[in-house]
């Protein structure tokens, strides 16, 4: 490192702050967006999807912010209270979201209740109101014919309208919400295997020890091994839980005549089937934080906090064709931002996804 003389660096002290004046105070912005500090935003407050911003930006003549630098987002920050537009982040579905997310919550103490009542007393499992027993095996049948004839009355075997699913489990009649639809039944394994017929039920909450319930077998399995995964929350009518170590289906809804059961797998066999179910409302506070979407990022970035990923400030839009996408979020609660990650929560917002307020951003044209 050398030394300066005290006047050399006034003198590049003035000339650095002179050209960062003018290019300030010079900015040119396209129509629609507004010149804040050395950039151009345009803030959009209707709630979007992330497709959606990413269009909206596009088709306005920008993108989204491209966030290389601390100081554009701490001017953007400082824009919006100024402006007064952090209490009109609001998120569009907010309501439906919130509703749904208590949903959620009711059902895992429906299910808790269940359980409880059946760890009482077992002998209660096939008496009890609610629970559908398999029907009664005949003395003579085929092994691998099993499953199909434990159908109970009233449901049935037949093809899924879901593309390349195979076999679905229906109804013919109405069935009632928390209508326990009976225990998953197949063999028990300590082992994984590889079927997608089978469930992990871990025994103790470390998730040290664990056995599988595998229906691959239709001899050694019941009907609820034709009960397919849902795609959405739209659709979805079963939800499974644990009780005892054993695996349990119950209904979410009141199920119409003619409709198949379909039930959520779980986060591996569901992105083994390209299925993602997230709820923003278990990422997210929906209550009193504001959400404004920055930008987005491909798959490739793990990392939940960007603040700690190397490439924070590079987020260069690089995005290869068809990848899956992130958005980028910045949130306000209590006078404190922070930015984090939007996953896909489309399972229960629909293709319309989480519908939050985005800005967008252009290259500042030439000086005026
Ligand atoms: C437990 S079995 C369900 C019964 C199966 N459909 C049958 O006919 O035997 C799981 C398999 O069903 C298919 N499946 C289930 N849900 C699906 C979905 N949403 N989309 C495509 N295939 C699905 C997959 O082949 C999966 O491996």
């Amino acid at each position: 490192m050398t030394q300066q003389s005290p006047a050399l660096y006034i003198f590049i002290v003035t000339i650095v702050t002179t050209v960062f004046t003018i290019n300030v105070a010079n900015v040119k912005c396209k129509a629609g967006f507004e010149n804040v500090g050395q950039w151009c935003f345009s803030f959009y407050l209707v709630g979007k999807s992330l497709s959606d911003s990413i269009e909206i930006c596009t088709k306005a003549g920008g993108n989204m912010v491209l966030i290389d630098e601390y100081r554009k987002i701490e001017m953007l920050r400082k824009h919006m209270k100024e402006k007064g537009l952090i209490h009109k982040l609001t998120v569009q579905n907010r309501e439906a979201l919130i509703k749904s997310y208590q949903e959620i919550r009711e059902l895992t103490t429906y299910q808790e209740n269940y359980c409880n009542t059946y760890k009482t007393n077992r002998l209660l499992k096939p008496a009890e109101e609610f629970y559908i027993p398999n029907a009664k095996l005949p003395v003579n049948f085929n092994g691998n014919g099993r499953a199909r004839l434990t159908t109970p009355s009233g449901f049935f075997i037949a093809k899924s309208p879901i593309p390349s699913a195979g076999y679905g489990a229906w109804t013919k009649t109405r069935v009632r919400k928390y209508t326990v639809l009976g225990e998953y039944e197949g063999e028990e394994h300590k082992i994984e295997g590889n079927s997608p017929y089978s469930w992990v039920i871990y025994e103790d909450k470390k998730k040290e020890k664990r056995h599988f319930i595998d229906a691959s077998s239709p001899a050694k399995s019941n009907w609820l091994r034709y009960i397919n995964c849902a795609r959405n929350v739209w659709e979805e009518n079963v939800y499974s839980f644990v009780c005892d170590n054993l695996v349990f289906y119950m209904t979410t809804k009141e199920v119409e005549p003619n409709t198949e059961f379909l039930t959520w797998y779980g986060r591996n066999d569901g992105l083994m089937l390209g299925i993602t179910k997230l709820h923003p409302a278990s990422e997210l506070d929906l209550n009193s934080t504001f959400y404004i979407r920055l930008s987005y990022m491909p798959q490739d970035f793990k990392k939940n906090d960007l603040k700690y990923h190397q490439n924070w400030f590079s987020n260069k839009h690089d995005i290869k064709e068809n990848k899956i996408q992130y958005g980028i979020l910045d949130s306000y609660h209590d006078g404190a931002w922070k930015i984090q990650r939007e996953n896909n929560y489309t399972y229960y917002t629909g293709e319309d996804g989480f519908s939050v307020p985005f800005v967008c951003e252009h290259q500042p044209l030439d000086v005026k």
